[in-house]
C-alpha cells in the first residue's frame, strides 16, 4: 500500500486528498458512481465507460482479482478510478494477476483512500460533472491550476466517442447450435457477453465498425441488425442514426441495447437528453408494461430517451406507431422502446447483464422470435409471389 499522495478535484472546486492508485499522473473524465457491489472487472472493461472516472460506492474493491473469463473487451476503459479501499490480499481461484496489474497496466489513473459517500452525495446533488484525478509530481500541482486543467476539458455532452471504441475490421463470432443467419453488429462499444448471447441464440455474428456504411451493410445481407452500448452523447451520432433509419426503411429487423435504445430513439424522431446523474448499477427495478413484470436489471447510463411512457404515438419520424416498453421505477425513465410498423425495439438497460442479475435474457429470446417471424413471413410472401 503507497502512500503517495493524489487529489480528486471536481468542476465544482469539491477536492480530495487522498493516495495514489493504479497508474501515476493526470486523467480527466466525467465524474459518474457506480453502486454495484460486485463486477469491477465488468465495469472497468465496459466500453461504455470510455471518457468516465468511475467512482465506486462499495468501498472494498480487488478482492478477487482479476480473471481470463470475465473481462467485456480487451482493456480498460475507465478514464479513472476512484475507490475507498482496494483490497491488499487477491483471493479467488480464478484470478490470475491482481486489479492494480491490470490499471498500472492500462495506464489507468486513479485514487483511494478518499470518502467516496461524500464524493457519490456531491455528485447526486450537484449532478455528473468533470473532475480530474492528479498523482506524483502532479498531485502538487496549484490547485488553481488543476481546476483550470479540469474545466479546459470538454464536458461529455456532445461527445463522439464510438471511433475510439470499436472495432477497426469486421470480426465473426460463429453461430452455436441451428443457424438462423447473419446478424449485424454495429460496434458502439459492444461487451463480449452480448456478442455470446446472440451466438447462443443461432445467430453468426458480424461485428462491424461504427463507420459502416448503408451501402456495406446491404452487401452483408444479415438477417437482423443490432446496436450496442457505447460511451458519449447519443445527441453527437448522427451518422448512426442516419445509417438505423435505412435499416428501418428496409424492414431489417433491429435490436438495440443502452445507447443503440437512444439512438432508435433518434432515429424515430425522439430527443435525448442528459440525466442529472446517470444510473450505474446492478439492481435497478424495471417495469416491463407488456407483462406487467418488474425485473431487476443492470444499469450503466447518463442519457435518456424522451418520449411519452403511455399509450401509443406515431414516430415523430415517420416509422409509424411507437410505444414506451419499458420503464425505470427510480425516477420514471424511459428504459426500451417498440415501434409497432416497424420490426425493431430496444432497451435502455442490459439484459446481458455481465455484471448483474438475468431477469431480462428473455429479450434476446424475443429478438430471436421476432426475427424468426420476420424471415416465415418473406419465405411466405415468396412463394405467394411463385404460385
Ligand atoms: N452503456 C451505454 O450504452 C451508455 C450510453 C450513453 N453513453 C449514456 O451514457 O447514456
Amino acid at each position: 500500500m503507497t502512500h503517495e499522495k493524489a487529489v480528486l478535484v471536481l468542476e465544482d472546486g469539491t477536492r480530495f486528498t487522498g493516495r495514489a492508485y493504479g497508474a501515476r499522473g493526470e486523467t480527466i473524465g466525467e465524474a459518474v458512481f457506480s453502486t454495484g457491489m460486485s463486477g469491477y472487472q465488468e465495469t472497468l472493461t465496459d466500453p461504455s465507460y470510455a471518457g468516465q472516472i468511475v467512482v465506486q460506492t462499495a468501498p472494498h474493491i480487488g478482492n478477487t482479482g482479476m480473471n481470463p473469463e470475465d473481462p467485456e473487451s480487451r482493456r480498460i476503459w475507465v478514464a479513472g478510478y476512484v475507490v475507498r479501499d482496494p483490497s491488499r490480499v487477491v483471493s479467488n481461484h480464478r484470478a490470475t494477476r491482481s486489479l492494480d496489474d491490470d490499471l498500472e497496466r492500462d495506464g489507468i489513473v486513479g485514487i483511494s483512500g478518499i470518502d467516496t459517500r461524500a464524493l457519490t452525495r456531491r455528485i447526486r446533488e450537484v449532478g455528473a460533472m468533470r473532475a480530474g484525478i492528479f498523482s506524483g509530481e502532479l498531485a502538487e500541482l496549484d490547485a488553481t491550476e488543476q481546476l483550470a486543467r479540469v474545466t479546459a476539458a470538454p464536458e461529455m455532452t456532445g461527445q463522439n466517442l464510438s471511433a475510439q471504441v470499436s472495432v477497426e475490421a469486421g470480426e465473426v463470432v460463429p453461430a452455436e447450435g441451428e443457424l438462423i443467419g447473419k446478424l449485424a453488429i454495429i460496434d458502439l462499444g459492444i461487451k463480449s457477453a452480448t456478442v455470446r448471447a446472440l451466438a447462443e441464440r443461432g445467430f453468426e455474428v458480424h461485428v462491424l465498425p461504427q463507420s459502416t456504411t448503408i451501402d456495406e451493410l446491404r452487401a452483408l445481407n444479415p438477417v437482423a441488425v443490432f446496436y450496442s452500448n457505447g460511451p458519449g452523447d447519443p445527441a453527437a451520432s448522427e451518422s448512426h442514426v442516419e445509417l438505423l433509419q435505412h435499416v428501418l426503411r428496409d424492414r431489417t429487423p433491429f435490436f438495440g441495447i443502452c445507447f443503440g435504445n437512444q439512438l432508435l430513439g433518434r432515429a424515430l424522431g425522439f430527443g435525448t437528453y442528459k440525466l442529472p446523474y446517470g444510473h450505474r448499477g446492478i439492481n435497478q427495478p424495471v417495469l416491463d408494461k407488456e407483462t406487467g413484470r418488474i425485473e431487476i436489471t443492470a444499469h450503466n447510463h447518463g442519457f435518456a430517451v424522451d418520449a411519452p411512457l403511455e399509450g401509443v404515438v406515431d414516430s415523430p419520424a415517420g416509422f409509424g406507431r411507437v410505444e414506451v416498453s419499458h420503464i425505470g421505477l427510480n425516477d420514471q425513465v424511459v428504459e426500451g422502446l417498440r415501434a409497432l410498423d416497424v420490426p425493431a425495439f430496444s432497451v435502455q438497460y442490459h439484459p446481458e447483464a455481465a455484471a448483474g442479475p438475468h431477469d431480462s435474457t428473455y429479450l434476446f429470446d424475443r429478438f430471436r422470435e421476432m426475427v424468426l417471424e420476420n424471415l416465415n413471413r418473406a419465405s411466405a410472401a415468396d412463394s405467394e409471389g411463385q404460385a
